[in-house]
């Protein structure tokens, strides 16, 4: 536990500078390739370099089951969370297409699917339980339970840049799971349920509604213990979800770049971003302490300031905005904005893997591009 005890990476402002300055040199009319820019600067600086490069993309995708989904919240039956680790390992998925088309390391880390699927190729068993509880009766794991999930993905941030990778990406796979991140959205932010509850798979419009109540009861059920972001982690979320902020936690940390996927990972993102800015976490002692950060007025303190490192979303890209509500209510709060909007929500790291070529789009044009001087191009008066 204690390695998440330490302050993210600091951003070097020079090499920032630097990739500014020569965005201004190269052949086009100022700020003219647009976001892209934004997005070779921001590699320039997390690699401090002044030749950004995405060389070795690293997918990893967490996989769980959720007891919720006894109460009718999916369109699709809970054997499918294995079924489709089965066709990732395959290669017939679509993150299994996107992932080789990219050329990025992939694996699969079962966090806590119902069936053990094992042994599969690509896939590493870290199982922290056989799917979580029902959290419209029980919290959906123990303290232990959470803190074995966040290390499991602070290990695919260990082993991913021990790889030598220079982009990190994690996916999750659990049917269910959209009512974990409606459910956390919906306290995190402290809007209805209705407003942030959304069609997940694909359930009918009366499904929804059905799916709205559950959460709304289970939320008022564990409300008394809502007291923090971990906790509402805790009580609401799930394996695989928990695995992606223990490894956006680690990221920032390390100084890996990562690109963020959907509404899932997100919220995971979320969580992780209000841990890892808390000034408190620096003098954590324990995880017991770690699980009370923010605890008085919730809302408010995710927003607090944290002393001089960087936040855990200046480490991040957002991919895409996912069609369930709850996504543009978290990119909100976040203050960012998501590179596409393509109504995907899919899941699995697809909308994350999707973007890799367009990163090392940006980087060939901010390394090859001549400048006005090579080119013996007039730059604006
Ligand atoms: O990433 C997203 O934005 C996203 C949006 C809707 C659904 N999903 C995927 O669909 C599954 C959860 O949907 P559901 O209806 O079972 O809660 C889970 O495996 C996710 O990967 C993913
Ligand atoms: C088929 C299927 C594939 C998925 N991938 C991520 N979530 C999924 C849910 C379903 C139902």
């Amino acid at each position: 536990m204690q390695r998440f005890f330490c302050a993210n990476q600091d951003l070097d402002e020079s090499f920032i500078e630097a990739a500014f300055l020569h965005q201004r040199q190269l052949t086009k009319p100022e700020g003219s390739l647009g976001r892209l820019e934004e997005v070779a600067i921001r590699l320039a600086s997390h690699q401090r370099c002044t030749q950004p490069e995405v060389v070795k993309p690293w997918i990893s995708v967490f996989a769980a089951d959720h007891g919720i989904v006894e109460d009718g919240v999916s369109a699709y039956p809970q054997a499918v969370t294995q079924e489709m680790v089965k066709n990732f390992s395959r290669g017939g998925a679509a993150i299994s297409v996107l992932a080789e088309f990219s050329q990025a390391e992939f694996e699969i880390v079962d966090v806590g699917i119902k069936e053990d699927p094992a042994p599969l190729a690509h896939l590493l068993s870290a199982r922290v339980a056989a799917g979580t509880q029902n959290f419209s009766k029980l919290p959906a794991m123990s303290e232990q339970q959470l803190f074995a999930a966040l290390s499991v993905g602070a290990d695919a941030a260990e082993r991913a840049r021990n790889a030598g990778a220079d982009l990190f990406i994690a996916g999750e796979m659990g049917i269910g799971n959209t009512s974990s991140a409606a459910a956390m959205t919906a306290v995190l932010s402290g809007k209805a349920v209705s407003e942030v509850v959304g069609e997940g798979t694909g359930i009918s419009f009366s499904q929804k509604k059905q799916k709205a109540q559950v959460i709304e009861q289970a939320i008022n059920l564990h409300r008394e213990h809502l007291t923090s972001p971990l906790r509402v982690l805790q009580y609401l979320g799930g394996f695989e979800i928990a695995a992606m902020t223990g490894a956006y936690i680690r990221c920032a940390q390390l100084g890996l770049s990562v690109v963020v996927d959907g509404v899932i990972a997100s919220v995971a993102a979320w969580v992780g971003d209000f841990v890892s800015r808390n000034e408190q976490l620096l003098r954590c002692q324990s995880s017991e302490e770690m699980l009370d950060l923010g605890k008085y007025s919730m809302p408010e303190t995710i927003f607090c300031t944290c002393g001089s490192c960087p936040r855990l979303v200046e480490w991040c890209f957002f991919a895409h905005l996912s069609a369930e509500p709850a996504h543009e209510v978290i990119l909100e709060a976040l203050g960012v904005e998501p590179m596409l909007q393509f109504e995907m929500r899919l899941g699995e790291a697809s909308g994350a893997a999707l973007v890799i070529p367009l990163l090392r789009q940006a980087c060939a044009l901010h390394n090859r591009m001549a400048t006005f001087e090579q080119a013996g191009v007039s730059s604006a008066d």
